[in-house]
């Protein structure tokens, strides 16, 4: 089995940014109980990072760290080039966090939250009238804007938070768990809102119990159990760390299913629905090997489908965890 850890970053590259942020040897403990036992993270501006793992794993405290709200024990960390212990007010310039806990004010109108913000990030009182407008509007809140916070749904409660972050225009948004409860179309609305921020150039780091979420939205996904990154990857790339993935064939001539049983020697068939299933990492090397296979023999199949594993089978492969909400069938809570 390759090794679970992949590279972080595109060697050789002059032209690339640098990493919105960059930890070495993060490490952090509550009393006697170690949470993060040295932890790397590098991640490139502009992409989407996850952070994925079950209850308790660490990942709020490790967004904690990084958004200066809670000290690292050890470990270098920087955040929009700045470096955190020694220029920690500089990295808050740069970054937006949402928290699992909203900071919505219930008892005052969507609007009356977004102008306090405004007056938290010193605009004018015009600016702030402006860029309020507009992210409501963004957010699809307008409608809303005048009512009580305290009356939105919990998407729009969502949605409002992450609007009263973007206020200060920041570069870097942490987003701690941000559908967590929330039903599929306001999920799906959220995932739009995060795209379109990473279109205009925004990093987000955000944190997930959910697969299918880090799946969707991730450049890079890093798994962390016990205090450590179990593995980091795209998507695609921890697919291929754990067995299952398979290429399957299918023949509508059984004397053709049948010379190709012969031909490639392994996988299993089923003689009812000519198909045969071979063993794959689903990589083209090993693809060619098999049409190559079949090419030789002068068989060609009605159908090919490659079967890469899902997020499930890599978290549940790497972390030995089997205590992972499994949303990926749009489950509401
Ligand atoms: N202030 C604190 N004091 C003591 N222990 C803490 C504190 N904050 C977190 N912990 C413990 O650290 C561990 C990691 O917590 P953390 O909230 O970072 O996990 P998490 O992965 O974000 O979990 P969840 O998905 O439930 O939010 C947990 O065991 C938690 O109980």
């Amino acid at each position: 089995m390759p090794s679970p850890v992949m590279p972080t970053s595109r060697n050789g590259n002059d032209q690339e940014p640098p990493a919105a942020v960059r930890a070495v040897g993060l490490r952090k403990s509550y009393g006697d109980k170690l949470v993060l036992d040295g932890i790397d993270l590098s991640i490139p501006t502009g992409t989407v990072f996850a952070l994925l793992g079950p209850n308790g794993a660490g990942k709020t405290t490790v967004v904690k760290i990084l958004s200066t709200l809670v000290s690292a024990d050890a470990g270098d960390i920087h955040v929009g080039g700045h470096d955190l212990a020694a220029d920690p007010q500089a990295a808050r310039a740069a970054i937006g966090v949402t928290g699992q806990f909203s900071a919505v004010d219930g008892l005052i109108t969507g609007e009356e939250n977004m102008l306090l913000m405004a007056d938290l990030h010193h605009l004018s009182r015009s600016e702030g009238r402006r860029t309020a407008a507009e992210l409501l509007e963004r957010f699809d809140l307008t409608e809303a804007a005048r009512k009580p916070a305290s009356t939105y749904s919990g998407g729009m409660k969502r949605r409002l938070d992450i609007a009263m972050t973007l206020v200060g225009n920041p570069r870097i948004i942490f987003l701690d768990e941000p559908t967590t409860g929330l039903d599929p179309r306001s999920r799906h609305s959220m995932w739009r809102i995060i795209r379109e921020l990473v279109s205009g150039g925004v990093t987000v780091f955000l944190t997930t119990q959910y697969l299918e979420e880090a799946d969707e939205l991730a450049d890079r996904i890093a798994l962390l159990s016990n205090g450590r990154i179990a593995a980091e990857g795209s998507a695609d790339e921890l697919k291929r760390l754990v067995p299952g993935g398979h290429v399957r064939l299918r023949f509508s001539d059984p004397s053709a299913y049948r010379s190709a049983a012969l031909a490639l020697h392994e996988g299993t068939g089923d003689d009812e629905a000519l198909s045969l299933r071979i063993p794959s990492d689903g990589s083209q090397r090993e693809l060619r090997a098999v049409l190559d296979r079949l090419a030789a023999a002068g068989i060609e199949a009605d159908e090919l489908t490659v079967h890469t594993p899902d997020l499930d089978d890599v978290f549940f492969a790497l972390t030995g965890d089997t205590d992972v909400p499994s949303q990926t069938r749009e489950e509401v809570r």
